[in-house]
């Protein structure tokens, strides 16, 4: 059993302060803690432990890149206490009995891991995998991300067998015929210049607009990964407007960086979708204040050096997201006074837990809830060092800027998973 903890004169999302007291995993009455762990908390803010729907941890088949291990501790790292991990692993969760596998696997594991399943066998896109044993062994999202569920009738197939069992599907909106075969650079002058072959904003916006619509005609919701475009957040709004069933996540690194990243060819710039131009994140911020995109997704997406080390062209997709993901809000939002603590807790923690349906993550701070939170240092900076990394790959786009570094602690079921030197 782990010690009784107080967290005192604690900041809450509303602004308000109040002391924390934790007992069992749970928040509870501060005059029911026993010989409590202390922690002079003046200053800082808690938020409810951040969920991530979009995480990729490699394992199994790439553990020379991430680990179920390695990627939770990145994740608590970057406050946050559950990942959604994407099934384009090897093999491909595409089965009940890799979903167990999966669950079984988490075990010690330092957040908790909500399996997604893959929408089609081996995400090739053909015929539909188990739905329904996945359904069965706990999943609810849905997702062949990395690949585009193309076919509109396998799409809408899929979205009726989902219906059922109260599933999603989060798709990869990239229409593989208009961004064809190399395509690794947002199309337009940039692309012309360095002479990549370009990927197009509408190769994502049509594939949204055809999947709300499906959404619509089901009743089944469809989740955007990683919106990237001014097009596709247009397509959104209208489909808002609506009400038809959609949600959308962004991740931070569409926000902050543009396709002008790319001009010196590092690869570590290379991502799927690709970085796009500044009137798309401009786009993209408004969206994710007024609500049109309803919350982060990282993308997390680590690669060994041999998979990146290569020209361009030639690179692996993707880059690391869970340790300076908030960084990156507080930056870019926080600091700006567009969205205050309560906000980035909806965009960053309540929208994505009921997205993927997780009961027990993204619930207020409230005496009886359970206790996952991140303690954040408003106004902590710090330069990037992409070696400092609880990760096993090193593709950091943020390495060596100067960014904030809020995550001071993270506590699940109310033991730390993560505590900056000098907290205890
Ligand atoms: N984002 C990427 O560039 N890569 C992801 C796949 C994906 O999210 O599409 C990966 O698995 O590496
Ligand atoms: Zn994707
Ligand atoms: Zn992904």
């Amino acid at each position: 059993m782990t010690r009784d903890l107080l967290l005192t004169q604690v900041g809450l999302p509303d602004g308000t302060t109040a002391d924390l007291a934790i007992s069992a995993g749970r928040l509870v009455e501060p005059g029911d803690v026993n010989d409590p762990q202390r922690v002079d908390a003046a200053g800082l803010t808690a938020l409810p432990g951040l969920v991530d729907p979009h995480t990729h941890l490699r394992e199994p088949g790439r553990e020379d890149a991430e680990t179920i291990d390695t990627g939770t501790r990145a994740a608590a790292r970057g406050g946050f206490t559950a990942v959604c991990a994407m099934a384009n692993t090897n093999p491909v969760t595409d089965t009940g009995e890799q979903v167990a596998w999966l669950h079984q696997a988490a075990r010690g594991a330092s957040a908790q891991v909500v399996p997604i399943g893959a929408v089609t066998k081996g995400l090739k896109g053909e015929e539909l995998a188990e739905l329904a044993l996945m359904a069965r062994a706990g999943v609810r999202m849905f997702s062949d991300d990395g690949k585009c569920v193309h076919d509109a009738r396998l799409m809408r197939r899929a979205l009726e067998y989902l219906g059922d069992v109260g599933g999603v599907i989060a798709q990869h909106a990239q229409d593989p015929r208009l961004a064809g075969p190399g395509a690794c650079c947002h199309e337009g002058e940039v692309s012309g210049r360095l002479g990549l072959a370009g990927w197009p904003a509408v190769a994502e916006s049509v594939i949204v607009a055809r999947d709300v619509q499906l959404a619509q005609l089901t009743g089944t919701p469809v989740h955007v990964c990683h919106v990237s475009t001014a097009e596709t957040v247009e397509v959104l709004r209208w489909a808002k407007a609506k009400g038809m069933p959609v949600t959308a996540e962004v991740t931070p690194h569409h926000l902050m960086l543009t396709v002008a990243e790319v001009e010196g060819y590092d690869p570590t710039y290379k991502v799927n979708p690709p970085l796009r131009t500044e009137p798309d994140l401009s786009a993209l911020a408004d969206a994710l204040v007024d609500g049109t995109i309803d919350m982060i997704g990282t993308d997390h997406a680590p690669h060994a050096d041999h998979d990146k080390a290569h020209a361009f062209s030639d690179a692996a997709f993707g880059m690391l997201g869970l340790e300076q993901a908030l960084a990156v809000v507080v930056e870019l939002f926080v600091n700006t006074g567009r969205l205050d603590w309560a906000g980035v807790a909806e965009r960053m923690s309540h929208a994505p837990a009921r997205l993927a349906r997780i009961t027990e993550q993204g619930r207020p701070l409230r005496i009886g809830e359970p206790a996952n939170l991140c303690l954040v240092d408003p106004t902590a900076r710090a330069t990037v060092d992409r070696a400092a990394s609880a990760s096993l790959s090193r593709n950091n786009p943020w390495h060596g800027r100067d960014l904030p570094d809020p995550v001071v602690g993270t506590l699940w079921r109310g033991e730390w998973t993560y505590a900056q030197e000098g907290l205890l």
